[in-house]
């Protein structure tokens, strides 16, 4: 049987980049699949184990579930103060709670961190079958395994629908994915910031980003986790590189021109601020982030086509049912508003394309969180309200 487990009833939690056997696990609680994931690829992964947060509560139809889903190095710590584990607020704290665009009076919000992460899901760090790690073991995953171990979730909650799917950049692939591949599961859905298939550029980027961690001496192939150091260098390069695609040039230009670090002399070994602010970003992802995580999460991406196997991707588009918004973000030089062109003229079910005005670049999806909210409350007006909870009585998951 499925089961979901409370945080005190968590034996062991996976060990991580960001979260090592021992620490407390905050509000999360824990997915388990009782059979292994059967991979796209060829395969299985046993032990599955999805980690989660819910806000709000359950309808007794079960009407009003929202499932939530992050990208690369976020988590399934979307709203909420700052807790043992994660360190920041959630990532967009601004949309969900009560009276905000995700009411939580209203709508039970599901947030899961993705297979192959590292906050508390199965991933390289995880124990494997052996009880090490399984490091560079770890089986190559898509996007399509991620989901259906989501889906499984949505069974062990006895989620039989989402109400709406929302998802950007890496997330946005996964709520796609939920709308293709489970169509009849998916009333609604809100793409942000994404794509039907990683481009050439987008790869490319990735890829050098891959070898960056590859080159790194500490990598070991991906067997590192127990050897006291890790590939520092090489992720925190990666996180260097991503982190400028996931801006505008103008936002650099005007936010640090060629200033330099403070009193440091970029003409005598000191730094630009750019440099600093980029060292800055590399430093935090190192000390939160798994680097075999990063290289299973990126390779996922790569590997993502919603029309593989299925005729292509006007084919696969054509599969959606679920009343869509597709927004891009004006500036965004990763993912370009003509790759979400392509997603809202593909989907029949989907509105005209929105544009996200943001001088951010790809971030802007993380940053402008008035105008992600003015789009969820677009999806979410008008859906008749879920039945509501007994007086008193609580569903036992929320
Ligand atoms: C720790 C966690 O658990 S994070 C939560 C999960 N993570 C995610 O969801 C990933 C998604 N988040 C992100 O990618 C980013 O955090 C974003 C996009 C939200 C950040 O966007 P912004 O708010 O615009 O941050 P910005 O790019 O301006 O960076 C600000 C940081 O740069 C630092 N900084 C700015 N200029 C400089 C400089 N010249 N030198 C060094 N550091 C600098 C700031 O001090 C600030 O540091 P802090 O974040 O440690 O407080
Ligand atoms: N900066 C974000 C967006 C990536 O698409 C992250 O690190 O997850």
């Amino acid at each position: 049987m499925n089961t979901v487990l409370t945080p005190s009833q968590v034996p062991l939690p996976p060990a991580s980049g960001a979260w090592q056997e021992g620490d407390p696990p905050g509000r999360r609680r824990w997915y388990e699949r009782e059979k292994p994931l059967a991979l796209e690829a060829g395969g299985e992964l046993p032990g599955v184990r999805l980690a989660f947060e819910t806000w709000g509560r359950l309808a007794p139809d079960r009407s009003n579930a929202v499932l939530v889903l992050h990208a690369l190095t976020g988590d399934s710590h979307v709203a909420g103060p700052a807790e043992p584990g994660h360190p920041t607020p959630g990532w967009w704290d601004g949309i969900i709670g009560p009276g905000r665009a995700l009411d939580t009076d209203r709508w039970f919000v599901v947030a899961p961190n993705v297979l192959g992460g590292c906050q508390g899901s199965t991933g390289p760090s995880s124990p494997g079958p052996s009880g090490r790690r399984w490091g560079g073991d770890f089986p190559f995953l898509t996007q399509r395994d991620q989901v259906a171990a989501e889906a499984g979730l949505a069974d062990a909650l006895g989620i039989d629908r989402w109400a709406l799917v929302v998802g950007g950049s890496m997330g946005g692939m996964r709520a796609l994915e939920w709308a293709v591949s489970h169509p009849e599961r998916t009333d609604a859905l809100l793409l942000l910031a994404t794509t039907a298939a990683a481009s050439a550029e987008q790869i490319a980027w990735a890829g050098i980003q891959l070898r960056a961690i590859r080159s790194d001496p500490h990598w070991h192939g991906g067997h590192y986790h127990d050897t006291g150091r890790g590939p520092h260098a090489g992720l925190g390069l990666a996180r260097r590189i991503a982190h400028v695609t996931y801006r505008s040039e103008p936002e650099l230009q005007v936010r640090f021109g060629r200033s330099p670090q403070g009193t440091e002399d970029p003409h005598n070994g000191g730094r630009y601020q750019v440099e600093s602010y980029l060292d800055h970003h590399a430093a935090k992802l190192a000390g939160r982030f798994d680097a075999g995580s990063y290289v299973t999460l990126c390779e996922a991406m790569n590997s993502h086509d919603i029309g593989r196997g299925r005729g292509g991707v006007r084919a696969a588009l054509r599969r959606v049912t679920a009343r869509t918004l597709v927004a891009g973000v004006g500036s965004d030089r990763l993912y370009p508003p003509s790759q979400q062109a392509e997603l809202a003229a593909g989907i029949p079910t989907a509105d005209h394309l929105r544009l996200i005005e943001s001088p951010y670049g790809h971030d802007g999806f993380l940053i402008e969180v008035e105008q992600v909210a003015a789009l969820v409350g677009e999806l979410v007006r008008g859906v008749p309200p879920p039945s509501a909870p007994e007086p008193g009585r609580h569903h036992p998951l929320s």
